[in-house]
């Protein structure tokens, strides 16, 4: 369980966060608002990047004050905004031991896991390729296989679909379903609302520092989305239309009118 408690948190003297609290167990929850809406400053803290100036965050009963980076990271992974920015070994295979080496797990457990972070992230096979060499979507792939690896409970993912394309983003949204689906947490930080639309469980709006709401996405999604300055995915402005109500695929749409 991932629990923020009143969170206060500010740069240079100014409040960017700004009395925050949620609690989350698992599923998938959006975080989505405006730029500068303190998303990512909210995100740092969850892996122990930030402390917090006032309130708590606990992550599986350890308090991140009391704790290094190196050892909530088994338990919270982060995938930063423009994760092709921290590569830096010559061979996707050492990229990805990097982690689990750096926690001192012993060569047969840093291979097993090299393995299975790059089976679920679809690039078993690249292991001997060079990181600069792979497209956006690969790249955005192996940051995640590249934390996964440390075997976290919950994954955060930072704008992770920024520069992709349409078929790349499908990539990663089975990668995501499958992680889901093994039973971590994920916790999206997004402007993108059709990945908001077919992956979320939940979603948090921030607001200049203020949870202004959280609950489940269909819910989300009858807020008035325009004033918020967000777009309603094109999915759901059709099945509005068609007087469907509330869809996530295009599959629930077939479904729904035959
Ligand atoms: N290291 C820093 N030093 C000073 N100010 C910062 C720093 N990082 C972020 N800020 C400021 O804090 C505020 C919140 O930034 P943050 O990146 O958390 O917002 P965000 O909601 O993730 O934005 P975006 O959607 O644009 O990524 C912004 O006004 C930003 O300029």
């Amino acid at each position: 369980m991932i629990e923020v408690q009143d969170v206060w948190f500010g740069y240079e003297g100014r409040d960017v966060l700004k009395g925050v609290s949620f609690k989350f167990d698992g599923g998938v929850m959006a975080i989505v608002g405006p730029n500068g809406s303190g998303k990512t400053t909210l995100v740092k803290h969850l892996n122990g990047l930030l402390k917090p100036r006032k309130g708590k965050v606990i992550v599986d009963g350890l308090d991140t004050r009391e704790h290094t980076v190196a050892e909530l990271s088994r338990i919270v992974g982060y995938v930063f905004q423009n994760p092709e920015t921290m590569f830096f070994e010559e061979s996707v295979y050492r990229e990805v031991a990097f982690g689990p080496k750096n926690l001192g797990l012993d060569d047969d457990e840093v291979e097993r896991n090299v393995q299975w972070a790059l089976e679920m992230v679809g690039l078993s096979g690249y292991e001997d390729r060079s990181p600069f060499s792979l497209s956006g979507g690969e790249k955005q792939r192996l940051a995640i296989a590249c934390i996964l690896a440390m075997r976290p409970k919950y994954l955060v993912l930072d704008e992770p679909t920024t520069g992709l394309d349409g078929r790349a983003v499908r990539g990663l949204v089975k990668v995501i379903k499958g992680l889901v689906e093994e039973g971590h947490g994920v916790i999206l930080v997004t402007h993108d609302m059709e990945l908001v639309l077919e992956l979320a469980d939940r979603v948090m709006l921030l607001r200049e520092g203020r949870v202004t709401f959280d609950g489940p996405v269909d819910e989300f999604f009858s807020l008035d989305l325009e004033s918020l300055g967000l777009e309603k995915p094109e999915l759901l402005k059709i099945a509005e239309e068609a007087g469907i109500g509330f869809v996530r695929t295009v599959d629930d749409v077939a479904r729904l009118i035959t």
